[in-house]
């Protein structure tokens, strides 16, 4: 869904989507706060009390851990869709436009006080863009590849995607599996442990997550710039923090959260 075409790394046409965000959200605790976003495209205004909000807000990049992550996988597995639920909470459902290009979204969450500054990148699914978007992969800190729970197709191609992304990206970079479209439910074509088993095969991260839902849309990004953050500080390998380990924990505690019922009168 991004506008406009990116043709290298230095000349970004000035249709792409490229927002800068001043929308932080902050993790404090477990605790989420969100503030509107100015982001959006061509022709958004945001309000002005979110103007004044981002002057107010607005810091140096050397106040901020800055990480590049791209978003990677099939046309039409959802990248857009997961990054404009991040970045506005919005899903718009049958608005299937393919990306053309790339173009990033600026995004600010705090990690146990440290801000850190994740500049997403949305890329091109279809073939005939992989030229321009293999450009991106060499300076990038961390991937996330994205198939369709529905569409095997593109669970199949992920083995052709990591080994793209072997070729062209840095060894180190941190990648995670996302089986988007988790909302699905006669359309899926992919269980979940066939999505577990090829992530521990190429031992990578992985979750599903849905756009639409927004089931563990905030938790892929926000383990992602956790990971980071924890990389950048240099910690003793045995104290590592590691995503996989701290996403099973999240999951879990989600999961064995009680059902809240609805308010008893009787
Ligand atoms: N049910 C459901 N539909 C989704 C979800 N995420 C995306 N979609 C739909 O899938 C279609 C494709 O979504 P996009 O976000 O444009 O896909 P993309 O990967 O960015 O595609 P390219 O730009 O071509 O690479 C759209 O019609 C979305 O509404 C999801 O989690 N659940």
């Amino acid at each position: 869904m991004v506008n406009g075409m990116a043709t290298g790394e230095s000349s970004m046409d000035d249709e792409v989507f490229e927002v800068d965000g001043c929308r932080n959200l902050e993790v404090d605790g477990g605790h989420q706060r969100t503030t509107p976003s100015p982001t959006g495209y061509r022709d958004y205004k945001p309000p002005d009390e979110v103007l004044r909000l981002c002057e107010t807000d607005h810091l140096d990049d050397t106040e901020y851990l800055v990480h590049k992550t791209i978003l990677l996988g099939d046309s039409g597995v959802g990248k857009t869709s997961l990054l404009v639920k991040f970045d506005t909470g919005r899903f718009q459902s049958g608005n299937f436009s393919a990306t053309v290009g790339i173009g990033f979204t600026n995004k600010v969450v705090n990690v146990d006080q440290t801000r850190v500054k994740l500049q997403i990148w949305d890329t091109a699914g279809q073939e005939r863009f992989r030229s321009v978007t293999h450009a991106y992969y060499r300076d990038a800190h961390a991937l996330l590849l994205l198939y369709d729970v529905t569409n095997k197709t593109s669970f199949d191609n992920i083995r052709a995607w990591l080994g793209e992304i072997r070729e062209y990206a840095q060894d180190d970079v941190v990648i995670m599996l996302l089986g988007n479209k988790a909302d699905a439910g006669v359309e899926r074509a992919v269980r979940r442990e066939e999505g577990e088993r090829l992530a521990r095969e190429y031992n990578v991260a992985f979750m599903e997550t849905s756009a639409k839902s927004g089931q563990n849309v905030d938790l892929a990004f926000l383990a992602i710039a956790r990971e980071l953050k924890y990389r950048q500080s240099g910690q003793k390998d045995e104290n590592r923090f590691n995503v996989q380990e701290y996403i099973h924990e999240k999951l879990t505690q989600h999961d064995s959260k009680p059902q809240q019922c609805p308010p008893c009168n009787t």
